[in-house]
């Protein structure tokens, strides 16, 4: 069973010291917000965000968005103060930047209590430790910090992420065995809805479970390309059915469009039609 069972498809950033934003987050189709104090907000504006986002919070309004407060990092001068406040305000989750080990997460939990953590993973020394950080008993999600392994890697933006590939794929292979949740980093040109298609399927197809944004006009890409789609859904309904004929006739596999069906096939099937449940339960309630 997955840690966090839900819907992740896309995950908005917002900088807790915007009340404009803020606000216009509660009526956005989004899965998930991050609330952000890091890097989204100014040295000058840390403190003041750290009561603008308190505020929102007690006004509530956000719906069945999952709400992640990303605080900034134990080693700066906000980082203890946040997470202290943070285990205050009304949220489901704290997410930690530049995780580098579970000592990370531990010294974490010592503030904030039982809280579910999310870690960004971001750092070259993050990739080589996800097994070990994914193992973390608190910890509920990995969030992809792909402007910032960019930077440590020194590498140079490429459409299909080549240079990224290899930590992406770890930390992909880190949550799913630890049965944690993974989003993929943000796309930073977010009026490319093109490009961020691209991306969005490229992610979608290495097992993640949605996408960090940045813009509001980025939801609905990201929404669609990891939503099972009309054909997929179709197709499991098929392959279910054909299965379950072949096996009530004392057989183990079912052929469908010319491919073998067995069992395992009818669990993925059975996954992307409780996906779209899911999905159609979030979006009624
Ligand atoms: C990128 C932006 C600075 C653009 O802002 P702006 O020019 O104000 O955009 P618009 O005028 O197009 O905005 C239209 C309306 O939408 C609202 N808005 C904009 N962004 C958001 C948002 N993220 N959430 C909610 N609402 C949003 C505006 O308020 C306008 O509303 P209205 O006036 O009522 O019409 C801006 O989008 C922005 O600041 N984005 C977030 C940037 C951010 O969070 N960065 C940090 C996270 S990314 C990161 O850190 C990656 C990671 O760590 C790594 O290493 O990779
Ligand atoms: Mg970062």
């Amino acid at each position: 069973m997955p840690k966090i069972a839900r819907p992740l498809r896309s995950v908005l950033y917002i900088p807790g010291s915007k009340p404009r934003a803020l606000d216009k987050a509660r009526g956005l189709p989004c899965d998930a917000i991050i609330f952000d104090l890091e890097d989204a907000v100014t040295p000058d504006e840390k403190v003041a965000a750290r009561d603008t986002l308190a505020e929102a919070l007690k006004e509530g309004r956000y719906g069945n968005r999952y709400r992640v407060i990303r605080i900034n990092g134990l080693d700066t001068p906000w980082g203890a103060d946040d997470a202290a406040a943070a285990a205050k305000m009304d949220a489901d989750a704290v997410l930690l930047p530049k995780v580098g080990s579970p000592a990370d997460l531990e010294a974490l939990t010592e503030i904030v209590g039982d809280i579910p953590l999310w870690a960004m993973m971001e750092t070259p020394g993050a990739m080589l430790n996800a097994a070990a950080i994914a193992a973390h008993r608190q910890l509920e999600a990995m969030v992809m910090g792909t402007n910032d392994l960019a930077k440590d890697l020194q590498t140079r933006f490429r459409a299909d992420r080549l240079p990224l590939i290899t930590g992406l794929g770890l930390c992909v292979l880190a949550a799913k065995a630890h049965e944690c949740a993974v989003i993929d980093g943000v796309y930073n040109a977010f009026k490319d809805d093109e490009g961020l298609k691209v991306e969005c399927d490229q992610g979608r197809d290495m097992g993640f479970d949605g996408k960090t944004l940045i813009h509001p006009a980025q939801l609905d890409v990201a929404n669609a390309a990891f939503s099972p789609s009309e054909e997929e859904a179709e197709l499991a309904r098929r392959q279910i059915a054909a299965f379950e004929e072949i096996e009530a006739s004392g057989q183990g596999v079912a052929v469908v469009d010319g491919k073998i069906v067995e069992n395992l096939h009818v669990a993925t099937a059975r996954e992307t039609l409780a996906k779209l449940d899911a999905i159609a339960a979030m979006n009624e309630g």
